[in-house]
Parts: structure tokens; sequence; C-alpha cells
């Protein structure tokens, strides 16, 4: 059985990664052994089996001893600790989470229902580097599969609505106390039927500008408000979340060469974990909406087309519908009015799942069927 070393199983995405190698039966096929940065001779998690004690993750002597590392304990843990293990000769297999591998040349972008081809020639050709993708580049990828597969995508713009998540667990609980928060300003105006609305707004905008809004990690009001910038800024104009799109899409899809141009605008709402997107795509001809929706639908068994119908899209293509799930909808699917060759589309997915948990744990199993 392959050593398979955890690092990052506690936080977030490690919580929704462990969820579903229970679910999916993956720690009977490995040993199974838990690195901590903080708790070294710690109980590990209840998994159904014994595990030992948890190890130094910072420890490269034990780290060494893998067969393969799955980390989703962040950035700055993979820069320091990732080439101190390869300079000490480690080659095992390396999949993780964080984005400071991504790019480099030596790693594939893992999403396999998109890319397997790509993945089955990076294990062939010994690439020994598996990193998750930017969960909304997953997500767009997830939804628009058929479309990308078929080559039918001359470029595309995606503007985002992406959920507190994204932004880390205490970002996710700031949201609710700000949610909490606005309600508490304004409840005896709320509880009293005669108040005037213009007077509950008056007092929630005060409210969210006060200094008693709680900010602390959004730096900025996000219940009641959005927030149009993710990530760090560039000199390009985009956003670093924004650069993602292009640059991460042409790599899963392994292309060399002229890159499908993508942009848009990423923006933080107040939703929990789920990412929405909303996208113009110019296709290279005019394909009829019945043909789209086929292709879109055949490409993974996750993706779920919803029609383009009022009732449908409200309860279907929802963060509130899709949260806690694997399934992928994607809807809003109509010619615009630029041309017959215009598409516009709407797509929700959970960030946690197939935005960052998912992938990773897939990648083990591929792993483990090819060797
Ligand atoms: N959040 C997201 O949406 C996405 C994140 N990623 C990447 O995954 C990585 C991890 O992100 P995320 O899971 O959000 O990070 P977390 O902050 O939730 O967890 C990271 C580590 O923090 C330590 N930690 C400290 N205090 C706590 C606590 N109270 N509860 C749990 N863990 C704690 C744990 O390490 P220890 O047990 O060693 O103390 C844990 O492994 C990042 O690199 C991120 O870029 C990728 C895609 C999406
Ligand atoms: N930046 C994403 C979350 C994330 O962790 O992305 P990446 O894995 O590309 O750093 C968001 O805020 O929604």
């Amino acid at each position: 059985m392959k050593r398979v070393g955890l690092v990052g199983w506690r936080g977030m995405v490690g919580s929704v990664l462990m969820g579903r190698m229970q679910a999916e039966k993956d720690f009977d096929l490995i040993e199974p052994v838990f690195f901590t940065t903080s708790n070294v001779g710690g109980k590990g998690p209840a998994i159904g089996k014994d595990v030992p004690p948890l190890k130094d993750a910072k420890s490269i002597n034990e780290l060494k001893a893998m067969d393969v590392i799955i980390t989703c304990q962040g950035g700055e843990y993979t820069s320091e600790i990732f080439p101190k293990l390869r300079a000490a000769g480690w080659k095992g297999y390396w999949i993780d989470a964080a984005s400071s591998l991504r790019m480099d040349k030596d790693a594939i972008i893992i999403l396999d229902p998109v890319n397997l081809d790509v993945i089955k020639a990076g294990l062939k050709n010994d690439v020994l580097n598996y990193i998750g993708g930017n969960c909304t580049v997953s997500l767009m990828l997830m939804a628009l599969g058929g479309l990308f597969k078929a080559g039918l995508i001359e470029w595309m713009t995606s503007m985002t609505y992406q959920a507190a998540s994204g932004a880390g667990a205490n970002n996710m609980r700031e949201l609710v106390k700000q949610m909490g928060s606005i309600h508490a300003a304004v409840k005896d105006k709320l509880d009293d039927p005669a108040s005037a609305i213009l007077d509950i707004d008056r007092a929630v905008a005060d409210h969210i500008r006060g200094d008693k809004y709680p900010k602390e990690f959004f730096g900025v009001p996000l219940a009641g408000s959005i927030i149009p910038y993710i990530d760090k800024q560039l000199d390009s104009g985009q956003s670093k979340e924004e650069w993602k799109g292009q640059a991460e899409t042409n790599k899963i899809l392994g292309r060399s060469g002229q890159p499908i141009p993508i942009d848009g605008i990423c923006v933080r709402v107040g939703a929990m974990r789920c990412h929405s997107q909303a996208f113009t795509i110019k296709l290279k001809r005019d394909v009829p909406m019945d043909e789209i929706n086929a292709m879109l639908a055949a490409h993974n068994a996750w993706v779920k087309v919803v029609p383009n119908d009022r009732d449908k899209s409200m309860r279907e293509l929802t963060p509130a519908a899709v949260t806690g799930t694997l399934t992928v909808p994607v809807g809003r699917l109509r010619k615009l009015n630029m041309g017959m060759d215009y598409l516009g589309a709407f797509t929700v997915g959970d960030q946690l799942l197939w935005g960052a948990a998912e992938p990773l744990r897939r990648m083990l199993r591929i792993l483990l069927e090819s060797r």
C-alpha cells in the first residue's frame, strides 16, 4: 500500500477533503500518515482506521518517507517545504491545493473530468507535481467543458460572484457576523410594521459604514455590499484572480501556442461557499442551441444543464441549491443580441468541492490506479 502523507487536513479545504475521502473509502486503499505544523505527537483524525500520532509537517526526513503527499496547508507552506524536499532527493508525488506551483513547467494543474489526457501524459513523462486549479477556473471548466472539448470557444469573458469561503474560514464567519449585526441594528424598526422603509435603509447604510460593523478580515463591508476586487493587484490592471482565468485554463487544457483569450471582473459577494459566474462566449460559428445544450450535458457526470426558464433558474441555479453538492449547474443559456455566434451562460459551483478538494482526491485515485 502506498504511504500517503496528509498535510493541512484540519483546515477548511482539508476538512472537506477528509469528508470526501471517507465517503469514497479512499483510506481503504492507502496507508495514511497525518502531519501537523502545530500539534506534533497529537492524535490523528478519526477516519475509521488506526493512524500513527501526528508527524511534524516541517520534518523533511518524515516527509521523505512518503510515496505521495497531499497538502491543503497553504502556499507559504508549499513555498517553504517543497523545494527543500525535492532538494533532499524526494521522488514522490506532490498533490497540492495551493496556487504556488501551478504555473511551474514541472507541474500539471489537475481537473481530470476536463484534462485526464494531460494528467495521463504527465504520469507517462514522470511529472511528479499535480496541483489543484483556481476554484473559479475549475468550476468554469466543469460547466463549459463540452464547448472547450468541441473547440468552439474563440474567446470568452467571465464575470464572477465569488463566495466568502474563497477568502478563508474567518471570512465566512465574518460574513455571518455582518449579516447578524445589520439585523440587530434595525430589529426594532423591522418589528414595527408602521416603520418607514427609508428609515430602515438609512439605518442600515449608517451601520455598515460605521465603526461597529465587523470587518476585521474583509476590511470593508461584504453583507449589504459587494467587493469588486479579489487577490493581488497586477500591473496589467487585472486582479490576480482575473489573470488566472486565461493562464490556468489554457494550461489545464494543455494548449501550447495561441491561448484562448479569457478575461473578466472577479467580485466577492455575500454567498457562503458557492462561486457563480456569468459568461459571454464568442463561438467560432453559429451552433444551434439544442446542440450546445447536448454538448454541455454530455461532457461530464456532474454538469447539469438547467433550461433557460425563470422558475427553474431561480430554484436550481443558485448557491442555496448547490452548496455542499458536487453538481455544477449551467443555465441561462441563450444567444445574445450581439449575434448568433455569441452565447450567454451562468453557472454555480461549490468552491470547496470541485473548486478545491475533489480534484486532489481524484488525482490520488488516478495515481493508485496507474502505479
Ligand atoms: N479557501 C479556499 O477556497 C481555497 C483554498 N485553497 C488553498 O488551500 C489552502 C488552505 O486553505 P484553507 O483550508 O482555507 O486554510 P485554513 O486556514 O482553514 O487551514 C490551513 C491550516 O491552518 C492551521 N490551523 C490553524 N488554526 C486552525 C483552526 N482553528 N482550525 C483548522 N485549522 C487551523 C491548520 O494547520 P495545522 O493542523 O498544521 O495547525 C490548517 O491545516 C490555501 O493554500 C489555499 O490557497 C485552494 C482552493 C480554494
Ligand atoms: N482566490 C480564491 C480562492 C483561492 O484560494 O484561490 P487560489 O487557489 O487560486 O489561490 C477566492 O478568493 O475565491
